[in-house]
This record gives C-alpha cells, structure tokens and sequence, in this order.
C-alpha cells in the first residue's frame, strides 16, 4: 500500500483534503483521525503536522506527503527530498517585515535580531547575502515579537498581508522565498501507486484550470474558429445535420473563457456553450 502524509491541520489541511477528495480518494470525515486505510486506492493516509511530513519522507517511513515547500526546506530535508508536484493552492511569501518606517532594505539588518518560525530558511538568506544578524527562533504569532522587545524585524509567512499591517508592520527586502503546497517524496523513491496517484493530482489540477468550450460555426470559419480554440493536442470538429456548419468542442483555460467566447462570437460562432470539467486525465 502506497503511504501518504497529509496535513492533519492548519492552513494546508482542508486544500490537501479536498484535493485528494476530489482525485477519488477517500478522507477522514474526522480531523481527530490519524491514519486511514482507503481499501480500492491501495492508499494509507497519515494525518501529520505539515513540519514534519518532509521528515518522515526524507527517511523513507512514508512513501509520498502534501506539505508547504517553506516547511520541507525549512525542516532542512531538500537532498533527500524532491518536489514531484506543485499543486497551486496553499500559496504564500517568505518576507521581512518591521514597524513602518524602520527598514527600507534588508542590507540594513546587519547587527538586528530577526525573529522568525522558519530559523534554517533564514540563516540560509542572510549567509547568502553576508548579512550578519541574529536569529531568534519563535513558534508563532511572530508578529508581536517587535512590540515584545524581543527582536528588531521578523521573517515570516505573508499571505493577504493582512497580520503584518494590524501588526503595525510593513513589508521590505526581497522575497526570501515563493511558496506553495507541493507533493514530495524521496529522491529517486518510485513505489507501486505513486503514477497513478500523480496522474489523479494532476488530473484535478487541469480540471480546476480548464472549461470544456462547445459551439457552431460555419465551416468555411472553422479554421479561423480552431486557432481560437486550439485545445491541449487538437480541437474536435463533428458534422453538423445543415452541412454548411460544423461543431467544435476544446478545452480552454477558465481564466480566458470570456475573452475567447467574444472572439467566437466576433468571429460568427453561435450556441457556444461552457460546461465544467469534473476529473480528468490528460
Ligand atoms: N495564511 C497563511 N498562514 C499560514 N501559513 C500559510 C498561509 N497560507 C499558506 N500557508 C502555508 O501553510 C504552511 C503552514 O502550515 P501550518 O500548519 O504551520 O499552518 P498554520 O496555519 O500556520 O497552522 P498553525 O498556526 O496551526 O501551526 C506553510 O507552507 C505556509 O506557507
Ligand atoms: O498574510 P496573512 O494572510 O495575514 O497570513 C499570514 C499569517 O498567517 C500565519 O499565522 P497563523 O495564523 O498560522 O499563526 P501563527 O503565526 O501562530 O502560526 C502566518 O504566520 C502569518 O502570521
Ligand atoms: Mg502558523
């Protein structure tokens, strides 16, 4: 049986969750539950904290986890590690924030204590860039560390920015590090299930970024139509009862539905229809 560490809570638990939901997998309907066996899928799920899921990767107790790339590299895993899939979702930015005013630039934390959850992702920034400061290492609510006296700036997991500004704190410096919910396993690790699985993942990705596009059009624009809708290899093109149109159907990316079907419309195209995608496998 394929083994899999999910999230059992915080910020990525519910997206993991659904996600695998989604793919066909069975979930807890419990978040006290820690483990479950789902029978057809040949998968046992293991509810743990998303820290320490590139842990029991890295080793190899457990074959494959959903986990933050913040908190895989963070928990200093990566050369046993690899990203086999980034699932867009649980997105997020590694960054410094202060009390406005205080930093324009993080040049200027030499000699100041940054305080921070994620200590070897910020040691790994400030020796990159041969800044010398000190790190305090913190379990959470990072924020009120600089009001607490116990550190000059923070490093921390921005998502709407909305903590840091009620926080009083802005923003400033590069962004030390852009993440998202990512699948990992172990370098080189292949077990029986893990294809399909990433196949499933995928599956949802493509269904959640796609619509399925219909509509008619006469035939002698079909082709001035297909380049509108190219699809992922090719549009399909059936026969109509009136031979003088045709039919078309193509996947399109959602975000670019609306600018598409005005361009069909533009074009001559009619009864041009949306309809989601479900599941699929590409
Ligand atoms: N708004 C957010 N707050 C915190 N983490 C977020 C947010 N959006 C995405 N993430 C990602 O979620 C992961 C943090 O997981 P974690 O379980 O620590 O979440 P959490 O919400 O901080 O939970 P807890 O505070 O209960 O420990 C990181 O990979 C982080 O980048
Ligand atoms: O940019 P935002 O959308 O405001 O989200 C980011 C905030 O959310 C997380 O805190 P969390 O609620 O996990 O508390 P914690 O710091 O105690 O982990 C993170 O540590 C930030 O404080
Ligand atoms: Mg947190």
């Amino acid at each position: 049986m394929l083994r899999v560490a999910l999230p059992n809570k915080g910020a990525l638990s519910d997206i993991a969750s659904t996600m695998f939901k989604e793919a066909g997998y069975l979930q807890r309907r419990d978040s006290r539950e820690l483990v479950l066996v789902d029978e057809d899928n040949q998968v046992e799920f293991f509810y743990l904290r998303p820290r320490d899921i590139a842990v029991y990767v890295g080793r190899g107790i457990l074959d494959v986890g959903i986990t933050g790339r913040d908190l895989y590299l963070d928990a200093d895993v990566d050369d046993d590690v690899e990203e086999q899939l980034s699932l867009g979702i649980g997105k997020s930015a590694f960054r410094f924030a202060a009390p406005v005013g205080a930093f324009t630039d993080a040049s200027q934390l030499n000699g100041k204590r940054i305080a921070t959850s994620y200590d070897v992702l910020l040691r790994h920034y400030l020796e990159k860039s041969g800044i010398d400061a000190s790190v305090v290492r913190l379990d959470g609510a990072v924020e009120s560390s600089v009001r607490l006296g116990v550190a000059d700036a923070i490093a921390d997991v921005v998502e709407t920015g909305n903590t840091i500004k009620a926080a009083g704190m802005e923003i400033f410096g590069d962004v030390l590090l852009a993440s998202e919910a990512v699948l990992i396993g172990r370098v080189g690790h292949k077990p029986a299930g893990l294809e399909v699985l990433t196949r499933r993942l995928n599956g949802v990705l493509v269904a959640r970024q796609y619509v399925m596009l219909d509509y008619d059009v006469r035939r002698e624009l079909a082709d001035q139509a297909c380049a509108l809708t190219p699809g992922l290899e090719s549009p399909t093109v059936s026969d109509l009862a009136n031979s003088d149109w045709c039919a078309v159907r193509a996947m399109v990316k959602k975000s670019q539905t609306n600018n598409i079907m005005d361009e069909l419309y533009d074009l001559g195209a009619r009864a041009i229809l949306v309809s989601q995608i479900h599941a699929c496998r590409i």
